[in-house]
């Protein structure tokens, strides 16, 4: 996600410097001018050596990146991750100050992100969660969603650079609502992927072909993109990973987690989440969110 976003970024006239934790596969990412505007963009994102080819230069740590700009934009995978980056030595709370935005546009909890803010907003500094629906591809075509909330000043001023990498920006409030909204999305999706998992399988054990399914799905009430785009790749056993599954089964333990704090009984997401962790534990975490379906392979054919 960080290389295709930051990709953009370079190809609209940013300047970028970027930094990863494994150098030689991605980098962070910080800008310092954009288009006629003079502004600096101080971008963590994940993004691999290929952009420093199209322009991009390389941060040595987190708090280098922060130190150099003025926003900094972090990508990474999960809510470990998100805290590291931050808290760890050499990161951005070792540079971050008063005049600088740091914006997370990772899928964390609402926890998470409300310990960030704390954190950067001690030291004078400005935060903004900015987790995104849509995929690798809408990533390279700068057409994510993106469900930004925290400081609404920070959120205005980026609004540039997120009008490049999205095709909408909701600003939602204070901290954590970003954060919550897109778990509510992502849970949403993890349960209908499975139920579409479900379908495909009852459709080819009860003798029908499950691309006449996919034609009948798509002229129907509940026809959507994820059904139209997954369904032929999962038909032909292709799990080439956009969303990788072990982040699926992320947000579906996170949402889970907002669901027992509000008291809510969510017996369907539950049993996706079984459905993804078994998944992970066949060795499918890395492959997309749709391998879920071989789940339902591995339980064989009844008599
Ligand atoms: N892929 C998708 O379709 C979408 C993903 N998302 C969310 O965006 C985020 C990134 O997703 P995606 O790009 O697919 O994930 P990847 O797994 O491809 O990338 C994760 C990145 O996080 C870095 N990272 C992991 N742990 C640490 C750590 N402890 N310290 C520093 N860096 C770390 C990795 O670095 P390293 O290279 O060193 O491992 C890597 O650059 C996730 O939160 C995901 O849920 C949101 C919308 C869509
Ligand atoms: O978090 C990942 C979302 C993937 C998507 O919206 O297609």
């Amino acid at each position: 996600m960080g290389k295709a976003m930051s990709m953009n970024l370079l190809r609209h006239g940013f300047k970028v410097t970027v930094w990863n934790r494994t150098l030689s596969k991605f980098v962070f990412l910080l800008c310092t001018a954009l288009l006629s505007q003079y502004l600096e963009w101080n971008l963590e994102i994940c993004v691999c050596d290929e952009l420093v080819k199209h322009g991009a230069s390389i941060g040595e740590t987190p708090a280098a990146v922060v130190q150099k700009c003025k926003y900094t934009i972090a990508m990474l995978s999960d809510p470990a991750a998100a805290l590291s980056v931050v808290f760890d030595k050499d990161g951005v709370l070792e540079q971050i100050c008063n005049g600088k935005g740091y914006i997370d546009m990772s899928t964390v909890d609402a926890d998470s992100s409300s310990k960030i803010c704390e954190a950067i907003t001690s030291r004078g500094g400005r935060f903004l969660e900015a987790p995104v629906s849509g995929s690798k591809k809408p990533a390279e075509d700068g057409q994510l969603v993106i469900l930004a909330a925290g400081d609404k000043s920070l959120f205005d001023e980026i609004l540039p650079a997120f009008d490049v990498l999205g095709k909408k920006s909701f600003f939602l409030g204070e901290v954590g609502n970003g954060a919550k909204m897109k778990l509510v999305v992502n849970m949403t999706m993890g349960s209908m992927m499975n139920a579409f998992s479900e379908g495909l399988t009852l459709a080819g054990r009860s003798g029908l072909n499950p691309q006449t399914l996919l034609d009948v799905l798509d002229l129907g009430a509940i026809a959507n993109p994820m059904f139209k785009m997954k369904g032929p790749t999962m038909l032909q056993n292709n799990y080439s990973p956009a969303f990788p599954l072990k982040h699926q089964q992320k947000d579906m333990r996170l949402a889970l987690a907002l669901g027992d704090e509000n008291a809510i009984s969510m017996p369907v997401a539950a049993a996706a989440n079984e459905a993804f962790k078994k998944a992970r534990s066949m060795g499918l975490g890395d492959l997309d969110f749709s391998a879920v379906f071989e789940t339902l392979k591995a339980d064989g054919h009844s008599s």
